[in-house]
């Protein structure tokens, strides 16, 4: 939001959401075995690897999983061991299977080869042909170091300098917020109210020679007193989440929209998503009863109903800028009703995204047993073995970015010195974990984000509150864990890297259950290639950290596919050792499961057929965890939440449900004032489960947002929204 005096906001950079599967398809498919059982090796082989004590167990393996379609690929298997060394806790558990044994098989991907969308991201026109202040121009080239505009940019500035609004879509990574940061100084620099400096924002070099435009930035996390004093002062450029906005606008006397000049909504799609409709509303009802006339801006990477609900009531004869098409066309004559201004865009406008043409996708079917060594082997291959490259990995919820966070700190890395039990013995100093999620501090959050974007190298294990308008700089791979909840979704996690025409990769790691998802991407014109699992798991023998004692010794020995599964299994069980050196990290693992299962169950109906905990094999999921039995108390959990989910019809009780797990994802763009909003603590000891509680911890936070169909009425009072707006769990 930018005004000519000096009251103003916004600019959320944010987050969204996820039907059953055709089993019997999924069935006819053409398969393939990773792996004969025969030639597997002994499951673990715990004794001939002296660095990781193990403890022998035996308990009567059973078959458990949720009751479905996939349930039939699984055989039980027979053990027989002693119990006696066994705890309580664990006699009431289930044996799991041996990691390369009884796992489904894996379906050959049928990837239909579709064409994707693209678009180019520059353009040869250069800055100074905008006709721009002369220090605008020397700043964006000197300061910013940027001589021609991107292709949203070529087509954004010369339509908003006009003063007409716009709806800008344009792929990730392609300069969005300069095409209206740059309309928006040129306007302001030449109002005459000239407010003395009393901030300095990095985000706003632009700003650097206007000295006069003020900018200030509200979010949750500070003192409303202190965002109180800045108002009174005078604002220019106000950034501001769209709770603390309302905040303001309800606590606050000295905030005016009077001379309110532009209204920026950016990444729109997620503002919606995350349930700000309301604040949203607030918000333009209070400027609009002050202020009639003024620039709006829409912008987006992802183009979904919401938007245009929200481009029809926000807008005024809008132009449409889409790079994709590669003009700008005006939607409407002057003289048309507003709901016919920005029509909702056709299907397939709305189905198929832009992807950057420097962006590989790619996708592994990975058997859950093998899930965590498959990540482990993938991000030891690029980031041991590789120089200088920086990965993402987007978990689906806190609590398993925490959880993968503290094992790997305490597994892949180990200190100088002896290796602690189920460490490894020579982890490489090359790792470098992070990791960020909605349930750190603000504090922390930026210190992380800080961290990672000046390293040349690291992976940062993150949630969805990454996956949105973070400018990243250099990432070289994006590894989906958990699978998105929406293509909009897969879209954005893939756009932190290959951003303003640099390389990057990323690579979906799906079950088995899972892989016709490869055709729900394919029908947004998003193409992967597969990757085989065992081209990731092969890196595990070059690095010795895997080699069991026996093995060390057989020096000439070919690399084949035995050794990599005995590796893998080496590994398979530093991580099982190291959850099972303490009840209470036990206990963690089975948290994090949890989460893991509670966040699988929120899929969208459209993608349950993919995505259902009943697809899962809960004895399997665990061995993923680190865990070597599977719990029997959280399938009675979840179908008890499934149950009970089912059954709550109301939209009361859905709404409810809906706050507590957007709670966490909202806290990036609230007012910061919520009495229940759940922080994390400080930890203890980095990397000691436990030691980094979360308030939430009993209640696990899917990172998700929440699909919605936004409706809104225009009446006497101002805007209102439509009582019916539902929700998609
Ligand atoms: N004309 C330009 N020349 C070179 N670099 C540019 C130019 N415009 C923007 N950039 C840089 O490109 C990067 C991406 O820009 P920005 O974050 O605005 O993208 P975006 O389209 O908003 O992405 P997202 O949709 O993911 O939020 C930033 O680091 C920015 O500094």
């Amino acid at each position: 939001m930018a005004a000519a005096d000096g009251s103003l906001f916004d600019n959320p950079r944010t987050f969204s959401r996820r039907s059953p599967a055709q089993a019997s398809r999924q069935a006819k498919a053409t398969k393939r075995k990773y792996q004969a059982s025969s030639e597997a090796p002994p499951a673990k082989r715990r004794n001939e690897t002296s660095f990781l004590p193990a403890k022998k167990s035996s308990v009567k393996e059973t078959q458990r999983t949720f009751k479905g379609n996939a349930q039939k690929t699984f055989s039980p298997k027979k053990h027989s061991v002693s119990t006696s060394d066994r705890n309580q806790e664990e006699r009431q558990c289930i044996k799991t299977s041996s990691l390369f044994k009884n796992n489904p098989d894996i379906p050959e991907l049928h990837r239909p080869v579709v064409k994707q969308v693209q678009e180019k991201v520059f353009t040869s026109a250069a800055f100074h042909e905008l006709g721009l202040h002369p220090h605008l121009i020397s700043t964006i080239n000197t300061v910013l170091k940027m001589s021609s505009m991107t292709s949203v940019q070529k087509q954004s500035i010369p339509v908003l300098l006009e003063g007409r609004d716009a709806l800008v879509r344009s792929q990730t990574g392609s300069g969005k917020t300069l095409a209206y940061c740059i309309p928006v100084v040129q306007s302001l620099q030449a109002m005459e109210s000239k407010i003395q400096v009393c901030i300095k924002c990095v985000f706003l070099s632009l700003l650097i020679p206007f000295t006069w435009i003020v900018p200030g930035v509200l979010m949750g996390g500070e003192k409303r007193k202190s965002e109180k004093a800045r108002l009174r002062k005078g604002i220019n450029i106000l950034i501001s989440t769209p709770g603390r906005l309302v905040d303001h606008i309800k606590s606050t006397k000295n905030i005016h929209f009077s001379r309110l000049r532009w209204l920026v909504f950016d990444e729109a799609d997620r503002i919606l998503d995350l349930g700000f409709e309301k604040d949203i509303t607030v918000i333009l009802n209070a400027v609009n009863a002050e202020c009639q006339k003024r620039q709006n801006v829409l912008l987006s990477a992802t183009l979904t109903e919401g938007v245009t609900r929200l481009a029809d009531i926000s807008l005024h004869d809008p132009v449409s800028i889409s790079v994709l098409d590669k003009s700008h066309d005006q939607l409407n004559p002057k003289d048309k009703a507003v709901q016919e201004v920005c029509p909702p865009p056709a299907g397939d406008e709305l189905d198929s995204f832009a992807i950057p043409e420097s962006l590989k996708q790619h996708v592994t079917v990975v058997p859950s047993k093998l899930r965590l060594v498959c990540l482990a082997a993938f991000i030891l291959q690029k980031c041991k073995f590789e120089k200088d490259q920086k990965m993402v990995v987007f978990f689906s919820s806190c609590e398993l970015v925490e959880f993968h966070y503290s094992l790997f700190l305490q597994t892949l890395l180990s200190s100088s010195g002896a290796p602690a039990s189920g460490q490894l013995p020579s982890a490489s100093m090359r790792l470098k974990f992070l990791r960020l999620h909605g349930g750190m501090e603000q504090e922390e959050r930026t210190a992380v984000f800080q961290e990672f974007s000046h390293s040349r190298r690291g992976v940062l294990l993150c949630t969805d509150v990454a996956a949105r308008g973070l400018d990243l700089p250099q990432v070289t791979w994006i590894v989906q864990y958990n699978a998105p909840s929406s293509p909009a979704e897969y879209i954005h996690r893939i756009g932190r890297t290959a951003r303003i025409g640099c390389h990057g990769s990323s690579l979906l790691i799906l079950a088995p259950s899972e892989a016709e998802y490869v055709n729900s991407l394919a029908s947004h014109k998003i193409n992967v290639s597969e990757i085989k699992m065992e081209d990731i798991l092969c890196v595990l023998t070059r690095d010795d950290c895997f080699k069991g004692k026996r093995w060390g010794a057989q020096k000439s020995r070919a690399v084949g596919p035995q050794e990599i599964r005995e590796r893998a299994t080496v590994l398979q069980t530093v991580f099982e050792d190291y959850v099972h050196s303490s009840e209470r990290r036990v206990s963690w693992a089975k948290k994090a499961l949890q989460s893991f299962i509670q966040a699988y169950a929120t899929y969208p109906r459209e993608l349950k057929h993919i995505f259902h905990v009943r697809s899962l094999h809960l004895g399997h999921v665990a061995k993923s965890f680190g865990l070597r039995d599977a719990p029997r108390n959280l399938s009675a959990l979840t179908r008890k939440k499934r149950k009970a989910h089912v059954k709550r019809p109301d939209l009361h009780k859905k709404t409810q449900s809906k706050h507590s797990l957007a709670e966490i994802l909202r806290s990036e763009y609230s007012s910061g004032m919520e009495a229940g909003v759940a922080k994390v603590k400080k930890q203890n000891a980095p990397g000691e489960p436990g030691g980094r509680p979360l308030q939430h911890s009993l209640q696990p936070t899917p990172c998700f947002g929440r699909g919605k169909t936004l409706k809104w009425r225009k009446t006497q009072k101002g805007l209102q929204r439509d009582s019916k707006t539902s929700q998609k769990v």
